[in-house]
């Protein structure tokens, strides 16, 4: 019988509300039914507002304090760090199973706020720090192939004549100073970044252009906020303190931004939609013509803007190699022994010439286990797992490469800079697959091909044409304290000698004629 105040219209609403949170209750509990048989992350308890921000700022390098938590939690542990929820992963299964097996489930990146300030107010513009997107799959299957051109193609003759033409400058630069001590990053700053500018955006710059010099600095200021940790990042409600900082960070990357809009102005004047110059036209083209494309002219920009910045990575770690080389003079011995058998002295090494140069590329794979780059944070996109273990949803996800890449499992003297680690007894070239520094899958790094081929003969140049020392009474690289630093914490300092003869005289005179 019809309660005499309930008239048919709100029965049937209530029999369909009830339905429907029935149905949300099912759904729930089916959720949890798949879940429960996950087990708990392991983990530190939090205090309230810090989680356990308290307990990794007690370590110099966060990575040591990732590192000290494994020994009592495990290869895959939960921990809040102020209110976002963190899992570390440090075993290689777990790894490949959120950069592989899972992939899809981990795509996302955190949603940083210095992330936002660094790229015009919203990270999803940039390719490195954007959430997994159809934009993004478009974005990159542009620009991996040009990013990694085929041996034999026109790409890597453009990739070889920018890598040597700008060595060359970088080489009369450094005679200039020959024989002094000094800090040698603001001259690989220089050459990284017009090698990149030339080979993505057909820009090249006078080294003292004052506009060239600021965009350096912006760029090195702008990638060491990305590799530091900050409290906001994990307390957004700390904005407010940090508003002037965030403000600061975004007018200077506004300043690059401006550059590269130019740089986009200047080819969109000339673009031949049949003849590609290099990527900006790439991506102009597909503005162009494709009208179902998700890709707006900014994100293409800011995309030039992150690619582009990626010098100032590259100027880092070529400076760890430097550093690491002439720390180890047996090892500066082998690569100018093979770079010399190679060459004849008579010329620079090129990248044809890398077949042959197995010890200097096995040096290039040493600088970067040693330097042990972090992989960017992952951000779980839904509820998943990890080695059975629960992960909820916009869970970030750190990789722990600094115990993979220092693992006595795995690395025979991990401390030790040994680049024969790399080598088979046939002297070639094996890269472990335990070993990825950068990264795997689907967000797997776009840069390397420009960095080992720069790396390779940047160190073998620089070698074959300076005995590269360090400070007198400066003792040899401590591999207890590089892994994980990507910004070396005080500034490098070398001495950049010439050979005494015989050794690439006919070289050196043609760069003691060109300069004062
Ligand atoms: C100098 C040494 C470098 C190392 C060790 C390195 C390493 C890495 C690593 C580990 C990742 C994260 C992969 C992942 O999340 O799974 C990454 C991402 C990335 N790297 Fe590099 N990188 C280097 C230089 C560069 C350079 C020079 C460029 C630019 C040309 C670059 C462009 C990128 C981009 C765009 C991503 C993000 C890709 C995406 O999220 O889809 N990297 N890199």
């Amino acid at each position: 019988m019809i309660h005499p105040t309930l008239n048919p219209v709100t029965l049937i609403l209530s029999v369909v509300i009830i339905f429907l949170v029935l149905l949300a209750l099912y759904g729930r509990r089916k959720r949890l039914e798949k879940f429960s048989n996950l087990r708990v992350l392991p983990g530190p308890r939090g205090l309230p507002v810090l989680g356990c921000s308290h307990i990794i700022g007690r370590y110099n390098n966060p990575w040591d304090g990732f590192s000290a938590l494994r020994k009592v939690y495990g290869d895959v542990y939960g921990l809040t760090l102020g209110s976002r929820k963190c899992v570390v992963v440090s075993s290689l299964s777990a790894m490949k199973e959120v950069l592989i097996g899972k992939s899809k489930d981990f795509a996302n990146r955190p949603d940083f706020l210095r992330f936002h300030a660094i790229f015009r107010g919203d990270r999803n513009l940039s390719i490195a720090l954007c959430d997994w997107s159809s934009k993004q799959k478009t974005r990159r299957e542009i620009a991996f192939p040009y990013m990694h051109p085929k041996a034999t193609s026109l790409g890597i003759n453009r990739m070889n004549a920018f890598i040597t033409n700008e060595l060359q400058e970088l080489v009369s630069a450094l005679t200039t100073v020959r024989n002094q001590l000094i800090e040698p990053r603001p001259f690989l700053l220089a050459a990284t970044a017009n090698i990149f500018y030339q080979y993505l955006c057909s820009k090249r710059f006078d080294p003292k252009d004052p506009t060239f010099q600021r965009m350096i600095k912006i760029y090195d200021v702008v990638f060491k906020e990305i590799f530091q940790g900050f409290a906001i990042d994990f307390m957004p409600w700390l904005k407010i303190v940090y508003e002037r900082r965030l403000k600061e960070l975004r007018n200077k990357a506004d300043e690059v931004t401006n550059l590269t809009a130019t740089i986009f102005d200047e080819h969109e004047k000339t673009l031949d939609v049949e003849n590609s110059r290099d990527l900006v036209d790439m991506f102009l083209k597909l503005i162009k013509e494709d009208e179902g494309c998700k890709l707006s002219r900014e994100d293409a920009e800011v995309t030039m803007d992150d690619l582009c910045g990626g010098h100032s990575v590259l100027g880092n770690l070529w400076l760890w190699g430097l550093y690491l080389v002439a720390g180890h003079p047996e090892v500066k011995e082998k690569i100018l022994k093979e770079v010399s058998r190679v060459t004849g002295n008579q010329r620079h090494p090129c990248l044809k010439d890398k077949p042959a140069l197995p010890y200097t590329e096995a040096v290039t794979l040493e600088v970067l286990r040693v330097v042990s780059s972090p992989i960017i944070p992952h951000v779980a996109s839904k509820a998943t797992s990890i080695q059975g273990f629960r992960v909820l949803e916009n869970t970030l996800v750190m990789f722990n490469t600094v115990d993979l890449n220092m693992d006595v499992e795995y690395w025979h003297e991990p401390r030790r800079f040994k680049p024969e680690r790399f080598l088979t007894k046939e002297n070639r070239v094996l890269k472990p697959a335990y070993f990825f520094p950068f990264g795997t899958g689907k967000r797997t790094c776009l840069g390397d091909g420009l960095v080992k081929s720069t790396l390779l003969l940047g160190l073998g140049t620089l070698v074959q044409m300076f005995d590269i020392c360090l400070p007198q009474g400066v003792g040899a690289p401590d591999l207890n304290t590089i892994p994980g630093v990507v910004v070396p914490r005080n500034e490098i300092k070398l001495i950049f000698r010439h050979h005494p003869d015989p050794v690439n005289a006919s070289l050196r005179d043609t760069f003691l004629s060109s300069t004062p």
